[in-house]
């Protein structure tokens, strides 16, 4: 009898696994497109590197990045690549590429755990300005310059850049079919943001991305490691954080941690200027601003970032507060109706935030920009969420959703049922075993049938969920929704192909619960799908889920048909659509799923059956 084909999970290989010549020694961290692996050669065990091995089922970014750290972007502190390959297949697998290992923290860990003084992180900022101008002299740039991308390796502070996924060189092939490349909004820069607003509404315009963009990103990084918050929080809906990048001016760094230095606090604002005229001119001129005061201001560099918790295990530093009143109005050009000029983002919802956005822009027109000032709650609930005391692993772990409780999630079960690589050992645990989805009998939450329930019941058990019980018993963290991403322009396609485009499906948490309730955590998860289009029972949809303080929500990128194995790409949201008992009107029509009664801040109890929706672009509507 042929021997059963094992399956893969090359998001979570367990120690052991031989990459080409390569042993996993474990996880380092799990990105959007990568997951890279501590490896040491089967030859000549003991010697430590980095493999990053592509999810993505296009190789094009992975190879991008490889041949620009090949090519171009070699410095002593950029990660040096060692090898590449296929994986399982030689020809045919998905491409990794072996790298230095940088035994180091992220900037902003490295800040919040170490405590360093400002001294430091002067040298640390003025270091990476410095890479930058030799990457920026080759025609590199960077694109996607984060906190976590920026990892500080002991000893001797020594930043060295990672992740080149979104690099660009000069003359190289556009990579995206968006306007803006892969990044994070709350680091884009305001002409970035302004760039895309004017031009959305054009498939072929692509923003040229310059210096200034990688400057301007450094400068979020050193304003988050002096203060401990990003300018402009993660948590803000997209809709807010656009109009406060490209309106507001941040606070002082000193109005939020008095101690930082003048000269640095200048020269952190100075990169974070609106005009890219305004910001220093290349990567030599901020170091020479980040580094100015050092000499003339030294005792003030001497101190360290944050306060010390007294009695506190050492280390333990007191965040500083983010002001009640942050924000004032930039002198730009204000940008009329922004939230109207909607990028091509999914996952939000036309309701909801949106509206609510569209009424303060139009309050803001009406009534000029003090309105924001008596509005400015909004932007005051959401502040930076800090580091894990414990956050001292080498690498942290990373997920596709809101940036900021990246680093500080645990690694997530590895779930995904993964492309059928099939052929190679060893068997990776079954999704089942790891799922973050347990069934658990009903607690208060309204009680299950035994039968699939109609339209009319789900909407029973919807509102007495919203009447009564949603409400975790826990008091609850005020979790925006994800920001909206793009979806991809081969998941667009296959979605039609599978005729699922806008359409609802529905599914189950739990394959075997039935009706009941089940409890699920943040991180990896899959829905079991009931069938719909060319979708099957029995098919898988995977992705990611965000256990919000009322909702929980759910983003799935792949589908695999359990038939044929096939893998496709998706862009499916949870989704909950109920009527009143005659089905004449919505109850509720929404994204994400209600909480019923129970949970705490990671966990959520849920109905079992649920329903996931393709999103539609917004130029496509
Ligand atoms: N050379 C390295 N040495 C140590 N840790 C690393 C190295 N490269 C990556 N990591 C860890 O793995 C994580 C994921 O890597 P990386 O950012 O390259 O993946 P990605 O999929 O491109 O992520 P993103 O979603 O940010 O684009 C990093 O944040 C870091 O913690």
């Amino acid at each position: 009898m042929a021997p059963e084909r094992s399956q893969v999970f090359p998001a979570a290989l367990q120690p052991g696994t031989e990459v080409g010549r390569w042993r996993v020694l474990g996880t380092l961290g799990v990105g959007g497109y990568g997951a890279v692996y501590r490896v040491e050669p089967l030859e000549g065990a003991g010697r430590s590197f980095a493999l990053k091995l592509s999810l993505h089922p296009d190789p094009a970014r992975a190879l991008r990045e490889m041949s620009l750290l090949l090519d171009r972007a070699w410095h002593p502190q950029v990660v040096r690549v060692h090898a590449t390959g296929r994986w399982p297949d030689p020809i045919d697998g998905l491409p990794y590429f072996v790298m230095d290992l940088v035994e180091g923290v992220a900037l902003h860990t490295w800040a919040e755990t170490r405590n360093p003084t400002f001294r430091q992180l002067a040298m640390v900022g003025g270091s990476v300005a410095m890479t930058l101008d030799v990457l920026h002299a080759r025609g590199v740039l960077h694109r996607d310059l984060k906190p976590e991308h920026i990892l500080v390796r002991e000893p001797g502070h020594v930043p060295v850049l990672i992740d080149f996924g979104a690099g660009d060189q000069a003359g190289a092939t556009t990579l995206t079919t968006t306007t803006l490349p892969p990044g994070t909004l709350h680091l884009r820069s305001p002409e970035a943001i302004r760039f895309q607003q004017l031009h959305w509404r054009q498939p072929e315009v692509r923003y040229p991305c310059t210096e200034a963009d990688d400057l301007y990103a450094l400068g979020v990084c050193l304003y988050r490691a002096a203060t401990g918050h990003y300018p402009y929080s993660p948590e803000l809906t997209p809709d807010l954080l656009t109009v406060a990048i490209t309106q507001r001016l941040p606070p002082s760094p000193r109005t939020i941690n008095p101690q930082v230095p003048v000269p640095l606090a200048t020269a952190i604002l100075r990169l974070l200027e609106k005009e890219p005229e305004r910001r220093p001119r290349t990567g030599v001129q901020a170091h020479a601003e980040l580094v100015e005061g050092l000499l003339s201001d030294g005792a003030a560099f001497d101190a360290r970032l944050f306060d010390e918790l007294p009695g506190e295990a050492p280390g333990r530093i007191r965040r500083p507060e983010w002001p009640s009143q942050p924000y004032r109005t930039a002198e730009t050009e204000p940008v009329a109706l922004l939230p109207l000029m909607r990028p091509a983002g999914w996952f939000q919802p036309l309701g909801g935030t949106g509206l609510i956005s569209l009424l303060l822009c139009l309050m803001l027109l009406v009534a000029g920009p003090g309105t924001w000032e008596v509005l400015s709650g909004a932007w005051t609930r959401h502040t930076t969420p800090g580091v894990l005391p414990n956050a001292s692993a080498p690498s942290g772990h990373k997920l596709a959703g809101p940036p900021e409780r990246l680093h500080s999630a645990p690694v997530a079960a590895p779930l995904t049922p993964g492309p059928p690589l099939a052929t190679v050992a060893p068997v990776a645990t079954p999704p089942e075993e790891r799922s973050p989805v347990t069934s658990r009998p009903t607690v208060s939450a309204p009680v299950a049938t035994p039968q699939k329930p109609s339209r009319p019941l789900k909407a029973v058990m919807a509102s007495v969920c919203m009447g009564m019980a949603c409400a975790s018993n826990a008091p609850m963290v005020d979790r925006p929704t994800p920001p909206s991403e793009d979806c991809p322009a081969e998941a667009l396609a296959a979605m039609k192909e599978l005729y699922i485009s806008g359409r609802l499906l529905d599914g189950a948490l739990d394959p075997k619960g039935k009706w009941g309730n089940v409890t699920v955590r943040e991180g990896r998860g899959s829905v079991y799908m009931w069938g719909k289009g060319k979708v099957r029972e029995g098919d898988v949809v995977t992705g990611q889920f965000y256990v919000g303080s009322k909702r929980v929500y759910g983003r799935f990128t792949q589908l695999k048909q359990k038939r044929t194995g096939n893998i496709y790409p998706v862009c499916l949201e949870f989704w909950t659509q109920s009527w009143t008992k005659d089905g004449e009107v919505y109850i509720e029509d929404a994204t994400g799923l209600p909480r019923l009664r129970g949970g705490d801040e990671d966990t959520a109890v849920v109905l079992n059956q649920v329903t996931v929706k393709s999103v539609i672009r917004y130029d496509e509507q």
